[in-house]
């Protein structure tokens, strides 16, 4: 008597299907919630206690949340729409964020006016960020004194006499007894005669009412791993060695067709270059596109083509694959050479993240999920009463035109083709906090399907013991709230 269907059967019917399509059925549970394991790798040799990755995004993946990522367990691969430089300068700092706080505070250089949006205080630095040389501040109330007038707030900002120093790597308890004791409001964390962090008082307290962080990812170093991404030009091997300098753990070939020449030769030069150093190639969506990189030599794929949010490739370029389908294809030949899979893209609810590992992957990795925290780059800002923030495709016009434009109008290209948007999100608070209650609802998932690890939901899958089923459009209707009239949907 047969009930739902095994994956191959699931998956070889000449459809595309999307995580919403499938379903699991449940199997039989034997173990506590709290016994699930999600611990796993990204590539070879990067094990990650949780299976979460930043995509390298220039609206998602910057300093804070390479370090906040870290410090869950997960990782997050810096963006390359900037200089070398500037990429090696986040990495550098991530790895400075030893508590990862994002403090709720804004920067400005000395010849920038009042902020828009400011927080609690203004830092001026030298370089309008950090980490940098901290020159001065302004309280709130300052700014409010200064407000619609058009000043240079350097000419008014408060000098650092009293300002309190501690060191880089501090830790929680020290930072919240040392801003006891001096009676501050907040501390300035230096590495190197440079500023790499603010803590508030207010902020330390809300990171402690946040779940407690587990193992968090830690190199050989001692820092927080970090990963990096690059293009296949001949410019990104020298991009690469800046990287590597500043510590990069892994590397990550973004390109949205990764079965190329340019790719393959890519990895064979990385692999000979730096043999220590794990590459991720892609994306792909086929058996076909996953083997050749295989062989070239990858640590790890990444695996999606237009299933991402902000993707508009299967509209203008006719390519791509639904995003179950394609994760379940590529792990499938992955898994025979032992290489991990990154499903990147389309992930918008826990549901999401169980289906994509359970069909094979790795990791999910995540912009649209991940984009309104915090940690995130970019200021929060209103649209019609909601707090948002700006998220957009790498590929976008906005993008394309910020900084990767010998990517596209490089030797060949002289037209520009947008395979993106640009949007905003909601607010979602910070990633240390919702990010742990999305992995306790994938525990859930994986204990309703009797999987007490990834290994054990991939022995599963193969084992042909995971049943699927192709939902209809009204099942979907039904999976979802349905007939209220109104609602509110509060997940913890
Ligand atoms: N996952 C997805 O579905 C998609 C992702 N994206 C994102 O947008 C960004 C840009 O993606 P792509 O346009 O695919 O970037 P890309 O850098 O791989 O490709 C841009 C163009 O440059 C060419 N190219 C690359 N290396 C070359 C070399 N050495 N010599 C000559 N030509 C070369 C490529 O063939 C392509 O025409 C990435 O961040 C990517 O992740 C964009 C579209 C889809
Ligand atoms: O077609 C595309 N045009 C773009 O401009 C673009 N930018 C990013 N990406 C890909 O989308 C992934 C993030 O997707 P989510 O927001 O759904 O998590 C990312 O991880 C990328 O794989 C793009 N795809
Ligand atoms: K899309």
């Amino acid at each position: 008597m047969e009930d739902g269907f095994p994956a191959p059967k699931t998956f070889n019917q000449g459809y595309s299907l999307t995580y919403d399509d499938v379903i699991l059925l449940p199997h039989y549970i034997d173990f506590p919630t709290d016994a699930v394991s999600v611990s796993t790798r990204l590539s070879r040799n990067i094990p990650l206690s949780i299976p979460c990755v930043a995509s390298p995004m220039d609206t998602v993946s910057e300093a804070h949340m390479a370090a906040s990522m870290a410090a869950l367990g997960g990782i997050a691969i810096v963006h390359y729409n900037c200089t070398s430089s500037q990429q090696a300068s986040i990495i550098r700092s991530a790895k400075s964020l030893r508590v990862p706080i994002t403090p709720s505070v804004s920067f400005a250089s000395p010849v920038d006016g009042l902020p828009a949006y400011h927080g609690r205080y203004v830092f001026i630095t030298e370089s309008g960020g950090l980490p940098s040389k901290l020159l001065g501040y302004l309280s709130s109330s300052d700014c409010e004194n200064l407000k619609d007038k058009p000043v240079k707030i350097f000419d008014y900002k408060r000098d650092c006499k009293s300002v309190e120093y501690v060191n880089w790597d501090c830790d929680l308890g020290k930072i919240e007894t040392l801003l006891d004791e001096k009676d501050s409001d907040f501390l300035v964390l230096e590495r190197d005669g440079e500023a790499v962090n603010v803590v508030v008082k207010e902020d330390v307290e809300r990171l402690k009412g946040y779940p407690k962080l587990g193992a968090g990812t830690v190199g050989a170093d001692g820092e927080w791993m970090v990963g990096a991404a690059i293009g296949t030009r001949e410019s990104d091997k020298e991009r690469l060695e800046h990287l590597v300098k500043a510590g990069a753990n892994v590397v990550v070939l973004d390109s949205s067709q990764g079965n190329s020449i340019y790719q393959i030769e890519m990895i064979k030069f990385i692999k000979k270059t730096y043999p220590q150093l794990d590459v991720i190639g892609g994306n792909v969506v086929t058996m076909a596109q996953a083997q050749n990189l295989i062989q070239a030599g990858v640590d790890g794929l990444r695996v999606g083509m237009g299933s991402g949010s902000i993707c508009t490739t299967q509209e203008v370029c006719a390519v791509g694959r639904g995003q179950a389908t394609a994760v379940y294809k590529v792990s499938s030949i992955a898994a025979l050479h032992g290489v991990p899979v990154i499903a990147d893209g389309g992930i918008s609810n826990s549901g999401h993240i169980v289906k994509a590992l359970v069909l094979g992957a790795s990791t999910v990795m995540m912009g649209s999920f991940l984009a309104g925290s915090t940690e995130a780059p970019g200021a929060y800002e209103y649209k019609n009463g909601q707090r948002v923030k700006k998220y957009r495709g790498m590929g976008s016009l906005e993008a394309m035109t910020k900084g990767s434009d010998q990517r596209y109008l490089g030797d060949t290209a002289k037209l520009k083709i947008a395979q993106g948007v640009v949007g905003a999100v909601a607010d979602k608070g910070s990633v240390l906090k919702f990010i742990p209650y999305t992995m306790q609802a994938v525990k859930q998932g994986f204990q309703d399907l009797g999987a007490s690890s990834l290994p054990s939901a991939h022995e599963l899958l193969r084992s042909g013991t995971l049943r699927f089923e192709v939902r209809t459009g009204a099942a979907q209707a039904e999976g979802g709230v349905h007939g209220l009239i109104s609602y509110e949907k509060k997940s913890f």
